[in-house]
């Protein structure tokens, strides 16, 4: 094909060349051959015809001269005219003479003019004379003046007549001449032209026949060539033709037709066979509809399927025709169609109608925008999820949309991906028709054309409200208290970080709070976790009310909150808010009805004298927090670097305690207990002390608080119950069988699971029965969980060991749950029993216990008896047992054995 219209083009341009080139020689032979001949002619005949006219002025001129002679001759009597005929005449007279001298001018052009031009010129110039000497002799008073001046006239004035009749008939010679010489190049002209018009006819026939249809001259071949083509032409734009004649009711159909019917080339031609070729259920309605264009003589056209198959799918037909009458007058017609084979364009239509369905009703928001990113089409799923209708948004940038809430950055690398026809995956926060910002996970894709440019942008969105909603909660989860909505720690941590560089930053201060509430436990334990939580709940909601909103505050756990206080000002300031904090959570709680109270400890840590970075600021005002709790609670402290010096001792000892375990550093002391009625030895209390190698002594007060902080006092509560449990055994040997052994028990022992089956193994090792044990349990770790310590106590009391309970009247029992511990001696603390001789109300407390404990079925041991007269009120109040340095301080063992025997005896 490409070839064939190379050549073609070839062929046109050649044609064009000779074309232009006979033209341009037709056109310069007309114009440049001709030109300078037909000029010259025409100047000639103009010189000719002005010559002749001159002459014809002169002669007129002439005349004119003569006819005022007359006048003058016949009319000079007459004195009125005969000047005016005078002037005439001369005036006449100039004209002639100037039209001649004019004439004269031609002579270059026409020299056969030159001698009767001459003549003319002397002859007037003579009668001239002749008048004027006339005039001489003339009298105007003659009544006939004329004869007697008219001789001097006679034959003169026929001369120059003459002459210019002579000269008129040069020139008119002249001009028929020339005018004959134009004739004969005209008729050269058109001999020429007619030759170069035969020429270029000749050539322009050559050319046509050359270029255009070789074939007129072979039109057997041409028609062949032409067939052969159009059968080409059918198979590859698979179409054929279809004529019927329904005069001589001849169909012809095509090759090509044939061809798309899966027929022979001399297959049988009629409609039968063609409807035969259709699937059953389309040849009715081709029927009708050919019938209906014969009919109405109207063109037609339909599409219809075959039985005829590939890849098990029919293939489809498309047959368009006209219906022409054969003549005007008959009925005949002939129909002309053209069948087309549409199964490619079928199917490609399916697909797009595919595609278009699949983007109309995919349930993703799908929009696409042309290379100049305005909007052409969205779906279905767009107009639901972002309210516009396609409408409202063709020819619109997609910016339309945008909520302001994706950032600019992320708009950047989304064109700048595009721009290198990279897709982009990202989120993108939409605005609703309804002003709702929604957010969305995006993919937007270039897709270029041919010729690798961007003709369009498609844009998938998928809305991630839930995801988004979901992940807001798992962040509020892992960001926020639950039960109070306040920050949690791991929040805590990074404010308090962003805080702390600010402050850094801008050189402010900073303040830390650790905060936690005295007796909370105890509320939780004793009324109940929801207390606990109402609690907490208020509390959180009073500190929010007293601080600003650029104050952080969280709860860390339990009952503690941590508060921090960027840029506090004044320490003075900072003080009031402080005060302000614990008065206000100092008000009781009001839960369920009940005023419920629990007070603050707090402590305080300040940025940068007590700490540059988040842990040391918060593990200084946790310090500073225990700090306040030792020293009583319900108050306040400021972080001092004693404190920190304290926790170092403590770590200290912490270790030499670890060391002492394994060295073996402990001993046990035992302080007697004295009956109070029969003065005589029936219990003893062991006591722990620490032989530490270069301290000395070490009392327990100072080193079981730090043994229970750091879970040492388990190994070292474990070798207390050994060894006392050991010496009851050794006492016995002694003779003391019936001396029972008090042993102080720690709250983490007491709560440990293998406690009862440790104390029942050891009692077993030593063969001792349980009713030779006691163990002491102090008031407020028998509140501590009250349930829970009644359901150990009862564990406990079925090893048949006795409970005490220690320190009786410094905690805050509940007679309630007084009665219900199964408890059977009540330890009254030492610190009545020393005031008793001074303080009435101590006496009376002592008296008080003793009374109630007896009334509940309860043996009462009086703590650090000193003296006779704390003796001898105690025994007045009838209390069971006594024990104090009255009658020994705790004694090691061999000691203690001595002081038994002397005691007794
Ligand atoms: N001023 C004065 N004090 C008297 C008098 N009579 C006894 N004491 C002291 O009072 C304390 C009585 O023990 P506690 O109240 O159980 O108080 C004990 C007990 O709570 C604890 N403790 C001692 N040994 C152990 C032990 O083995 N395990 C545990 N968990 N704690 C122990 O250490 C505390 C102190 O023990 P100690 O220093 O031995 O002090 C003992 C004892 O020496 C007196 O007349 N005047």
């Amino acid at each position: 094909m490409p070839k064939l219209l190379t050549s073609i083009r070839l062929k046109l341009l050649l044609f064009l060349s000779v074309l232009l080139f006979t033209l341009g020689l037709f056109v310069f032979n007309y114009f440049s051959v001709n030109e300078s001949a037909w000029l010259h002619e025409k100047k000639v005949l103009q010189q000719t015809n002005l010559a002749i006219e001159l002459s014809y002025k002169t002669k007129s001129s002439f005349a004119s001269q003569l006819h005022a002679w007359k006048n003058i001759l016949l009319r000079g009597h007459i004195a009125k005219t005969y000047h005016s005929h005078l002037k005439d005449f001369y005036q006449l007279e100039r004209e002639t003479r100037s039209s001649i001298k004019a004439l004269k001018v031609f002579s270059k052009e026409f020299p056969q003019i030159t001698p009767p031009l001459n003549k003319l010129q002397a002859s007037h110039k003579e009668l001239g004379q002749q008048f004027r000497n006339a005039l001489r002799t003339f009298n105007e008073t003659d009544i006939d003046p004329g004869p007697a001046t008219d001789k001097f006239l006679q034959g003169y004035e026929e001369i120059p007549i003459t002459l210019l009749n002579d000269l008129v008939t040069i020139l008119q010679i002249e001009r028929n001449e020339f005018i004959k010489e134009i004739e004969l190049n005209k008729a050269e002209q058109q001999e020429r032209l007619l030759i170069s018009s035969t020429i270029l006819l000749l050539l322009l026939s050559a050319a046509y026949y050359w270029l255009l249809d070789r074939r007129i001259a072979k039109p057997a071949e041409q028609a062949t060539q032409l067939s052969s083509i159009i059968n080409h032409a059918e198979k590859v734009a698979k179409f054929g033709t279809w004529d019927w004649d329904s005069s001589t009711q001849k169909h012809h159909w095509s090759e090509g037709f044939l061809q798309i019917l899966n027929l022979e080339k001399r297959a049988e031609q009629s409609f039968a066979i063609f409807l035969d070729k259709l699937l059953p259920s389309e040849r009715k309605q081709v029927e009708v509809i050919l019938s209906q264009a014969r009919h109405n003589m109207n063109p037609f056209r339909v599409s219809a399927r075959l039985n005829i198959f590939h890849d098990g799918k029919p293939r489809y037909i498309e047959l368009r025709g006209q219906v022409t009458k054969l003549k005007a007058s008959s009925n005949h017609v002939r129909i002309t169609s053209i069948i087309y084979d549409i199964t490619d364009r079928v199917e490609i239509q399916d697909q797009l109608e595919l595609y278009l369905r699949l983007f109309e009703h995919t349930g993703e928001p799908v929009l696409i925008s042309n290379s100049k990113n305005e909007i052409i089409k969205v779906n279905r799923a767009f107009e639901e999820a972002l309210g516009y209708k396609q409408s409202d948004l063709i020819g619109k940038d997609p910016k339309v949309l945008a909520s302001g809430k994706t950032d600019p950055q992320t708009y950047e690398s989304l064109w700048r991906l595009l721009k290198n026809n990279i897709s982009w995956h990202g989120e993108l926060w939409n605005r609703h028709e309804n002003g709702k910002i929604i957010p969305f996970w995006a993919t937007i894709s270039p897709i270029r054309n041919n010729q690798n440019e961007i003709e369009n942008y498609i844009a998938n969105y998928s809305d991630i409200s839930q995801i988004k909603d979901v992940e807001a909660r798992i962040h509020k989860l892992a960001h926020q208290d639950s039960l109070t909505g306040l920050l949690n720690r791991l929040s805590l941590e990074d404010r308090l970080k962003q805080s702390i560089s600010e402050a850094k930053r801008n050189q402010h201060n900073l303040a830390v709070l650790f905060l936690d509430m005295d007796r909370f436990k105890i509320i939780n334990d004793t009324i109940g976790h929801h207390a606990g939580d109402e609690i907490l709940i208020q509390i959180a909601h009073r500190l929010k009310s007293i601080l600003r909103e650029s104050d952080i505050i969280s709860r860390i756990g339990g009952d503690e909150f941590v508060i921090a206080l960027p840029n506090y000002g004044e320490i003075y300031s900072l003080k009031n808010l402080i005060d302000k904090i614990i008065n206000e959570l100092r008000v009781p709680y009001m839960v369920d009805g009940n005023k419920l109270v629990s007070t603050p400890s707090l402590g305080i840590s300040l940025y940068p004298e007590d700490g540059t970075d988040s842990e040391s600021l918060m593990k200084n005002a946790d310090t500073a927090m225990y700090s306040v709790k030792e020293h009583g609670r319900n108050s306040y402290q400021f972080f001092k670097q004693e404190m920190n010096d304290v926790i170092q001792m403590k770590l200290i000892l912490e270790q030499e305690l670890l060391n002492a375990i394994e060295q073996n550093e402990f001993c046990l002391y035992y302080q007697p207990q004295i009956c109070g009625k029969e003065h005589k030895i029936i219990g003893l209390e062991a006591l722990i002390r620490w032989q530490h190698p270069e301290k000395g002594l070490i009392s327990p007060d100072f080193f079981i608080p730090i043994a229970e902080e750091s879970g040492l006092i388990i190994p070292i509560s474990q070798w207390v119950l050994h060894e006392a449990i050991k010496t009851i055994a050794n006492f016995k040997e002694f003779g003391f069988s019936n001396i029972t052994m008090a042993i102080n028990i720690s709250q983490q022992q007491f709560k440990s699971e293998s406690f009862h089956d440790e104390i029942a193994r050891t009692l077993k090792t030593f063969n001792i029965p349980g009713r030779f044990l006691e163990l002491e349990i102090t008031e407020s770790q028998a509140m501590e969980n009250a349930e829970q310590t009644i359901e150990i106590l009862h564990g406990l009391k079925k090893l048949n060991v006795s409970i005490a309970l220690d320190d009786f009247g410094t905690g805050y029992s509940s007679l309630a749950y007084l009665k219900r511990l199964p408890i059977d001696i009540v330890k009254v603390d030492r610190s009545f029993i020393q005031d008793i001789e001074h303080d009435s109300n101590d006496a009376e407390i002592s008296s008080a216990a003793i009374s109630l404990s007896h009334n509940l079925g309860l043996k009462v041991i009086a703590e650090g008896v000193e003296t006779e007269t704390q003796l001898a009120f105690l025994k007045s109040h009838n209390c069971d047992v006594m024990q104090g340095y009255f009658f020994s301080r705790p004694l090691p063992e061999n000691e203690l054995l001595a002081w038994m025997k002397s005691f007794a005896s």
